[in-house]
């Protein structure tokens, strides 16, 4: 095999995590990533009073206990499958495209920091970057942060690396199959319930009638999905969690959904969280923990997680396709 060295690096990015599961680590998290307006918009003078007023007094030391209920030894996992999959992607693209194809991870919140990537990326000599976000939906509060994050970077620079940044692949066919594959995967290993739910992190509903394509692409890959299990309409269900705040988030809400279930007859379920490229407190906590005990509380038999892509096989050809899709050219 060959060991020239590509001309461009890859960094991968996804929304970070705290440092450690402790309040004053969660805090720091929480502050830096709840003062982007990408993420909450709402005026400065309004927010800010709330934020450091109330939010970054009360939040951290609940959320903390909530990390530490899913914190591994390695540390938080998303910041450990992060890591696997920056390994394993580095190592398929050198086996597919016959060149050392530097990756980095940068982190839009907390470490490591966007900056960090690219300086590693530049410093093992690439000249061009294609940033890789790992959402699979786009979302202005998501994805857009990356686009303007790498921008102010920039701003500081005489002169910058030539970049592409990639979007969304919310219906790409090697996503649609890694999902449908993990279900009948999980379906061999722990049977089938009567409903296939999929939740996808919510957002305001007013970032949505604002131009947000997020809940258009997310009902595009559930709909995929579902047609790639040939799924008919009562075996499946989108609905969006996590909500935060006191504004009208996107609907049906997946911890209302889990509570009224059992009472229109369904009581046994699975649930996978196709937003998320990586397991996390969202899923691990809310979904697999918090989800299960209000669906059985509620009269539910029968609920079983459906762990996200993560640093399987699938995913990581997945990315490594979007990746020589969108270099094409460069090497
Ligand atoms: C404040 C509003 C929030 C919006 C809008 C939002 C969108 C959004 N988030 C993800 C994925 C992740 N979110 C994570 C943590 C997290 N998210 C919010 C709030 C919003 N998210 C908070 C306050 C937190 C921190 C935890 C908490 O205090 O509840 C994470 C990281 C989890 C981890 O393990 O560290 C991810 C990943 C998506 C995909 C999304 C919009 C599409
Ligand atoms: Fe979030
Ligand atoms: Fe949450």
């Amino acid at each position: 095999m060959s060991h020239t060295t590509s001309p461009f690096g890859v960094l991968l990015v996804n929304l970070g995590t705290p440092d450690s599961p402790t309040a004053p680590d969660v805090k720091k998290f929480l502050k830096q990533f709840l003062s982007d307006p990408r993420v909450v918009d709402i005026s400065p003078w309004i927010w800010k009073p709330i934020l450091n007023g109330i939010i970054l007094n009360t939040r951290p030391a609940k959320v903390a206990k909530l990390y530490e209920s899913i914190w591994w030894e390695q540390g938080s996992p998303l910041m450990v499958i992060s890591q696997r999959q920056r390994d394993k992607l580095a190592q398929s693209l050198h086996a597919s495209m016959g060149v050392e194809v530097p990756v980095e991870l940068g982190m839009s919140y907390g470490n490591p920091s966007l900056e960090s990537g690219l300086s590693k990326l530049k410093a093992q000599g690439a000249e061009k970057i294609f940033v890789l976000p790992l959402y699979a939906q786009y979302s202005c509060s998501t994805v857009a942060p990356v686009f303007d994050a790498i921008g102010d970077l920039n701003k500081t620079k005489r002169d910058f690396p030539e970049l592409r940044i990639n979007k969304d692949y919310f219906d790409h066919p090697d996503y649609i199959s890694a999902l449908a594959d993990s279900v009948k995967q999980h379906w061999q290993s722990k049977g089938r319930g009567e409903v296939l739910l999929m939740s996808f992190h919510g957002v305001p509903v007013r970032y949505v009638t604002e131009g947000d394509p997020y809940q258009k692409q997310c009902q595009t890959t559930a709909e995929l999905v579902a047609q790639s299990l040939g799924l008919t309409t009562d075996q499946w269900r989108i609905c969006f969690q996590s909500q935060f705040g006191k504004e009208e988030w996107l609907t049906p809400a997946t911890d209302m959904l889990l509570e009224a279930l059992p009472a229109e007859g369904v009581k046994s379920v699975d649930i996978m969280c196709p937003a998320f490229s990586s397991d996390c407190l969202e899923t691990l906590e809310e979904i697999s923990q918090e989800g299960k005990a209000s669906f059985i509380a509620a009269g539910g038999e029968r609920y079983e997680f459906i762990g996200c892509l993560n640093d399987s096989e699938a995913h990581i050809s997945l990315l490594t396709e979007i990746t020589k899709q969108q270099t094409l050219g460069w090497c």
